[in-house]
């Protein structure tokens, strides 16, 4: 674990060396305050000479003044490091956190990695501003403590050390215990935190279930089961502590017989008893500190692994090594002239069809007899040999009954996933060989669950293009036509939306998903459509904001409802993986039977044909 940490405390050896000088400089204090304990017995105590004891006192003065401005830098370096290296760390495992493939996540619950990110970080930071500190000090007091034991009385120092060898085992044999123990606890903690947070995040469904007795049953089952970990590593270091105290102890009383029987025969100075006395409770003192913070590193050590662990799980979609020269998608080139005039804000939009009339003829994007199974399920390919071709600028509806496999084939293009054959191209460039960034900016995708964060309206819409300027947002809202219900929110643009938009109903968070989606101004549109849940009116605003936003740029739409497909030039139809038909609505209707079908299940047929 040492080894590990080092590379994030390195860059900060400067201030390390402060710190262990700090370190140092204090321990050899604290161990020379027994010199000035002995000057006070022999030269004050004992001598029976004020002067005396006043000058040891002086002496001891100096002493404690000097050590406690050693204890200041100590203190704030140590502290510093262990909140610095943490910050480190923190942002570290963030970082490769939010490059991971979104599979991880779905095998890996969200509240167990935020543990790890908060609590066993924390953990860490116990260790390293004030665990090490203290255990270093400990040490160093304890050797330098023994030394000078040794070089002032070789007998009692023997005596003492007799227990020595009964302290290091139970040392060890406990502190692996702990070790492991420590680990578990985490894990449970960290189970604990994703129960709390996936229940208290659906607390809607939770309570229209009336599940709140059963949720809080299986809560308490979790509680109780990180308690009853914890438990046992509590009982554990228990013993230790009470082992060694023990141990040390009665090695000291042993020692004060023996030191004792010498002062009252003569043989020894009651200064210099008193002093190795000093030295010895210093001593021990410093093995039981020691021992105590043992277990807590070992926790820290279990802590340790567990982010090391996550540190190490390598994304298996990455861009390639050698970065290939940028290629510019066919696509429209969009001029919008803004200007507001009596507060009212107008737009002139041209369009220039860019590159779209020359590629017609060449496909935009490729499936190449491409094949995708989930991890999870090896068996069954959730798109199997695929073949389509896109064209630039063309609007296609993938539809299918549930399960089909239209969400996959987003997930794919977006590169979340890669297929296990066959492949995928844009622009003829197979997408691994896509730096990931580039590859994902060429689209924007409108989920059919539209996904907003706890910040406000504007900040909200300019996720995509923090960027983008204030007339530019103000257009794509009014493209998206999101203005009304937006200036009506109480504080308009600057109106808090609570955590995923809750404030907003599903119809105003669809059309700021297309505001926003709008304003990045992508060439390859993904849109789960979601207008089945939307009632008649909301549905109208969304399918015109809709409309907006596919003119001119090469779309995918996955359609539930196959009202949506009217908008579209062709409609792929998908079953069990298998793309079995493609065409317009009216050739599909006249050829595909699965088509008839769901068109027909849809009551849409009479009035469509
Ligand atoms: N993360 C996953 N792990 C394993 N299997 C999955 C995963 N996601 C989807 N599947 C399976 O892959 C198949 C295709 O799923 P997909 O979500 O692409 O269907 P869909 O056509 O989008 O369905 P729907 O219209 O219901 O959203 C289904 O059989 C589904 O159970």
């Amino acid at each position: 674990m040492l080894f590990w940490l080092w590379q994030f405390v390195r860059p900060y050896r400067m201030r390390l060396i402060v710190a262990i000088i700090a370190l140092i400089a204090t321990a050899t204090l604290t161990l020379s305050l027994g010199q000035g304990v002995k000057l006070m017995i022999d030269e004050g105590f004992s001598s029976q000479s004020t002067v005396g004891l006043a000058n040891a006192l002086g002496v001891v003065g100096f002493i404690i003044v000097a050590m406690s401005i050693g204890a200041y830098f100590r203190f704030y370096m140590v502290s510093w490091l262990g909140e610095r290296v943490v910050a480190d760390i923190r942002k570290k495992l963030y970082s490769h956190l939010v490059s991971l493939p979104p599979s991880f996540f779905e095998d890996n619950l969200a509240g167990e990695i935020q543990s790890r990110v908060t609590t066993d970080t924390t953990l860490l930071q116990t260790v390293i501003g004030s665990s090490f500190s203290f255990a270093l000090r400990n040490i160093l007091t304890f050797i330098g403590g023994l030394t000078l034991m040794f070089i002032s009385n070789i007998k009692l120092t023997l005596i003492v050390l007799l227990v020595v060898p009964f302290i290091i085992f139970p040392l060890i044999y406990f502190g692996r215990k702990v070790k492991k123990l420590s680990r578990d606890s985490q894990d449970k903690i960290a189970s604990v935190g994703a129960w709390a947070g996936e229940s208290l995040q659906h607390i809607k469904v939770v309570q229209a279930f009336t599940r709140e007795d059963m949720v809080n049953e299986q809560f308490s089952l979790a509680a109780e089961g990180a308690f009853d970990v914890a438990l046992k590593r509590i009982s554990q270091r228990a013993i230790l502590i009470a082992l060694v105290m023990m141990l040390v102890m009665g090695s000291v009383a042993g020692m004060l017989f023996v030191g004792g029987s010498d002062v009252i025969a003569g043989e020894l100075s009651a200064g210099d008893l008193a002093a190795f006395v000093f030295y010895a409770i210093m001593v021990a003192g410093s093995l039981a500190a020691v021992t105590e913070v043992y277990g807590e590193v070992q926790r820290a050590a279990g802590a340790a692994e567990r982010i090391r662990e996550l540190l190490a799980t390598e994304a298996d979609i990455k861009s390639p090594m050698t970065k290939l020269p940028p290629v510019e998608l066919p696509g429209i080139i969009e001029t919008s002239e803004i200007f507001i005039e009596d507060g009212v804000v107008e737009e002139t939009v041209t369009k220039e069809e860019f590159a779209i009339e020359k590629s017609k003829s060449e496909a935009l994007i490729e499936f190449n007899n491409m094949s995708y199974a989930y991890p999870s399920r090896p068996d069954q390919n959730a798109l199997e040999k695929l073949n389509l071709a896109v064209k630039a600028g063309e609007s296609i509806a993938v539809v299918g009954p549930s399960g089909a496999g239209k969400s996959t084939l987003f997930d794919l293009l977006l590169r979340f996933r890669d297929p296990q054959s066959g492949d995928i191209k844009i622009s003829g460039k197979p997408l691994p060989e896509w730096d990931l960034q580039e590859l994902r900016s060429q689209f924007a995708l409108v989920p059919q669950q539209p996904v907003l964060f706890s910040a406000n309206v504007w900040d909200n819409l300019k996720y995509g293009r923090p960027n983008a300027t204030e007339a530019e947002v103000i257009a794509a809202v009014k493209a998206a036509h999101a203005e009304e219900f937006i200036e009506q929110l109480p504080d308009g643009y600057q109106s808090f939306l609570g955590e995923q938009g809750v404030k907003l109903s599903g119809g105003q968070k669809q059309r700021l998903a297309i505001a926003r989606a709008i304003l990045l101004d992508p060439k390859i549109l993904l849109l789960d459509e979601a207008t089945s849940a939307l009632d008649a009116q909301s549905e109208h605003y969304v399918q015109q904001a809709l409309d907006t936003l596919m003119k001119g740029r090469t779309t995918f739409i996955i359609a539930h409802r196959l009202a949506t497909v009217r908008h579209v030039d062709r409609i792929a139809v998908f079953d069990h993986g298998r793309l079995m038909d493609v065409g317009s609505h009216d050739e599909l209707i006249a050829s595909s039977e699965l088509y008839r079908r769901l068109a027909e299940l849809q009551f849409q047929v009479k009035e469509m044909v």
